[in-house]
């Protein structure tokens, strides 16, 4: 019995959207769902108790970020990082390989792994598969993610073809290598880029071997949004219905609804917080750059529409104040709101779900939000 299951509860009658939940040993969740990034161990500036609050039940981290520092060995004689960083809810760890090549330089990808310099101290460095099971086996995270190559976009298709077949071979040893497959969930990824028979390759490949949930990798990564979206309407055929669909690195709200209404259950993504550390907000008029000179003496809350502790408690004028004197508080106020924010748009995709609207769900927050001006 694998430690991590789907249950489909419906399909939208108006789109090809999906509600479900997925069962870990930290307990369940709805999907889609937002999963908000905790790299570090930490969502940036939030609690556990916060990330809570807001509603979300499963956070990401990173294999390797916790690698790198503080090292497995801490977090495994901690307890793992469930203890380590008191969170109960689940936790979904991406393997390290997109990881190394967005953060390291004296990058060499070979067969048996990446060899790269350690983006803090310089050291050389070497992950592989199995190293990558063996730190997410000690992390103790409810999905692990396999070490997988995110090639750049746009690739040629020989270098991509290469590519997905070093990958499927490296998903493989991964089954192999992982020690406790009923503790720990373990998700392929399938890439190859925007060419469709070889996303098609790689998920005969990967769904040949049995995962308990499957990853669409190779995407948000500088590509045109409806080549993103024209690759998820041809990768998801190929992906078995009972399985969670996680599409990494998304996103945005329309990309969200759009990932939604082609099949994808799960999407992570840093613009919330990272946004929010710079003063924009997402609220339900588009978005919000509350820094803003504008906002100086605007003493309504960042969203009308939104009920967060940061809307019930604290103005624009307030919160503009704080990041214009690079008060710490003035990041936690405007990444609580995004993070409740997108949480909420999740909720709101779940419910336009059940009741076979999400295509009309989309039209309404589209125009409100202002992505259908030209
Ligand atoms: N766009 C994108 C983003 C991520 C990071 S997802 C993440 N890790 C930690 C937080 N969020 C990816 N990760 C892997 N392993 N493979 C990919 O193809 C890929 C693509």
């Amino acid at each position: 019995m694998s430690a991590v299951t789907y249950e489909l509860i419906k399909t939208c009658k108006q789109t090809g959207a999906r509600l479900g939940k997925v069962h870990t040993p930290h307990g369940s969740f709805e999907t889609p769902v937002f999963m908000p990034v905790g790299t570090l161990a930490t969502v940036k500036t939030m609690s556990p108790e916060e990330i809570t609050e807001i509603g979300s039940k499963i956070i990401l981290s990173n294999t390797y970020h916790l690698w790198l520092r503080p090292g497995e060995d801490i977090i495994r004689e901690a307890g793992g990082l469930h203890k380590f960083m008191n969170w109960d809810g689940s936790i979904l760890t991406d393997s390290g390989g997109f990881q190394v090549f967005s953060l390291s330089d004296l990058r060499n990808i070979e067969e048996k792994g990446v060899h790269f310099r350690n983006h803090i101290s310089g050291e050389k460095l070497f992950l592989s598969p199995e190293k990558a099971m063996q730190i997410q086996n000690a992390l103790g995270s409810d999905i692990m993610m396999a070490f997988d190559e995110c090639p750049p976009y746009p690739a040629e298709h020989k270098y991509m073809k290469d590519s997905v077949e070093r990958t499927s071979r490296w998903a493989e040893r991964c089954l192999k290598a992982h020690e406790r497959p009923e503790d720990q969930g373990l998700f392929g990824i399938i890439q190859g880029g925007e060419y469709e028979e070889l996303r098609k390759q790689s998920a005969k490949d990967l769904t040949s071997l049995d995962f308990p949930g499957y990853a669409i990798g190779g995407l948000s990564v500088g590509e045109p949004k409806d080549v993103m979206n024209r690759v998820l309407d041809f990768t998801t055929h190929w992906l078995p219905d009972n399985k969670p669909r996680y599409l990494m690195g998304v996103g945005s709200p329309d990309s969200l609804i759009d990932g939604s209404i082609r099949g994808i259950d799960m999407f992570d993504c840093v613009l919330p917080t990272r946004i929010a550390r710079n003063g924009t907000c997402m609220t339900s008029n588009g978005r919000l750059v509350v820094r803003n000179a504008k906002f100086a003496r605007d003493f309504s809350p960042l969203d009308p529409n939104c009920n967060c502790h940061t809307c019930k408690n604290y103005s624009r004028a307030y919160i503009r104040h704080l990041i214009k004197a690079d008060e710490t508080f003035g990041l936690r106020l405007t990444t609580y709101h995004n993070l409740y924010f997108l949480v909420k748009l999740m909720e709101q995709v779940r419910e336009a779900i059940k009741a076979d609207r999400l295509g009309d769900f989309r039209e309404e927050f589209f125009e409100q939000y202002g992505f259908n001006k030209p």
